[in-house]
């Protein structure tokens, strides 16, 4: 039997998840949808015949609801993703868990008082192929120890309601995770320098903005987040290693030779860039969930990246280039 999932807040990336898993993936179908919108709601559950709730907790609480996808908008993650846990109900959790790491410790604490592991945070990154083979080389310690990380994380453009601080906790979260998952530690200092502005960004932005992060065996990492670059979706990882160094290559299979000279395209958006990926994450929940065993990022991997978040927004907030400590809670035994 499929299993029967629960959307809350299909907006962008909940409306392409629906796509995914009624289109192309195997075992799941979304039955019920709510939006703190109800119109839009409606307008997403017609088509694919699933049921309107009025609220997250109507719907989590439904009975023919077995699992539950969270796509609202950061700030409201929490709330929902607590009320599933404690309706014991699996949930899968787009990044970030929440904003801040106190919403994340209330996310862990729910979840470890249910007694089983019921979170996977949306980190698609860790399922993209590019970035596995980079995991896999540094582990057979073929370019010896990685010493330094570039990134960069750019997006064309950002919406007027994507805010100050969301740079680090909506999208450079993405890089911090994926550098906790490809280099095995933890970040211990965060740092964010600010460039020249461009004209392309809304007034109360700071953009693009440069953050620097340190590892407990001091790997130095950087990020160039740009969110309005006004060209494409253009994301960038360079580990330099001992002897040798390992990247990410440009997304396309192909390369075009015209009279214009040789190159590729760029992506428009995270759902070309990432559509693999993003496959692969959902079927393997999918999988997860009707097996009774969630296997993906955890609460603890959300909670851990939230921590660094905490940290650049505080540099941020300082006006930038002051480093700042990563203060992380002793993991516990749960999520070992
Ligand atoms: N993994 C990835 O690459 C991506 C992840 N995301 C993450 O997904 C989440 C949603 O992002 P988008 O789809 O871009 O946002 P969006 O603004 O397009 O959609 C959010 C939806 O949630 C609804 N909503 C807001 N508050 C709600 C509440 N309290 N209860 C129910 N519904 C509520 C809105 O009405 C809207 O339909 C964010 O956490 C974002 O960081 C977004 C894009 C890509
Ligand atoms: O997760 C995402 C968005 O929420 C975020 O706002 C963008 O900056 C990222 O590039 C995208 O992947």
């Amino acid at each position: 039997m499929s299993v029967r999932i629960g959307i809350i807040g299909p907006g962008g990336i909940g409306r392409a998840h629906i796509a995914r898993i009624s289109d192309r993936l195997a075992r799941g179908r979304v039955v019920a949808v709510t939006d703190i919108d109800p119109a839009h709601a409606q307008r997403v559950a017609e088509p694919i015949g699933a049921a309107v709730y009025p609220d997250d907790a109507a719907l989590i609480d439904a009975d023919d609801v077995d699992a539950v996808m969270v796509t609202s908008f950061g700030p409201a993650h929490e709330g929902s993703v607590v009320r599933a846990i404690e309706a014991g109900k699996p949930v899968f959790c787009e990044k970030p868990l929440a904003p801040t790491a106190a919403e994340c410790l209330r996310i862990m604490d729910a979840e470890q008082r249910g007694g089983r592991r019921l979170v996977q945070v949306g980190f698609m990154r860790r399922y993209d192929a590019g970035y596995r083979e980079i995991k896999a080389t540094l582990e057979r310690g073929e370019l010896g120890a990685a010493l330094i990380v570039h990134n960069r994380h750019h997006n064309p453009h950002s919406p007027q309601t994507y805010l100050e601080g969301m740079s680090i906790t909506d999208t450079a979260i993405h890089e911090i995770d994926v550098m906790r998952f490809l280099l095995g530690e933890e970040i211990v200092s965060a740092r964010v320098d600010k460039p020249k502005r461009t004209t392309s960004a809304f007034a109360h932005l700071s953009d693009p903005l440069m953050l620097v992060l340190r590892t407990a065996s001091d790997v130095l990492i950087d990020v160039e987040i740009f969110v309005n670059n006004t060209y494409g979706y253009d994301i960038k990882c360079e580990v330099v290693g001992e002897r040798g160094l390992i990247a990410l290559s440009d997304q396309n299979a192909t390369v075009r030779t015209s009279p214009t000279g040789r190159g590729n395209r760029i992506a428009a958006d995270y759902n070309e860039r990432f559509e693999a990926a993003f496959e692969t994450e959902l079927q393997e929940w999918i999988d997860s969930v009707q097996a009774g065993e969630i296997v993906g990022p955890t609460s603890w991997d959300g909670y851990a990246a939230a921590v660094v978040c905490d940290a650049g927004v505080r540099s941020l907030r300082a006006h930038g280039s002051q480093e700042f400590t990563v203060d992380l809670i002793e993991k516990p035994a749960f999520y070992a």
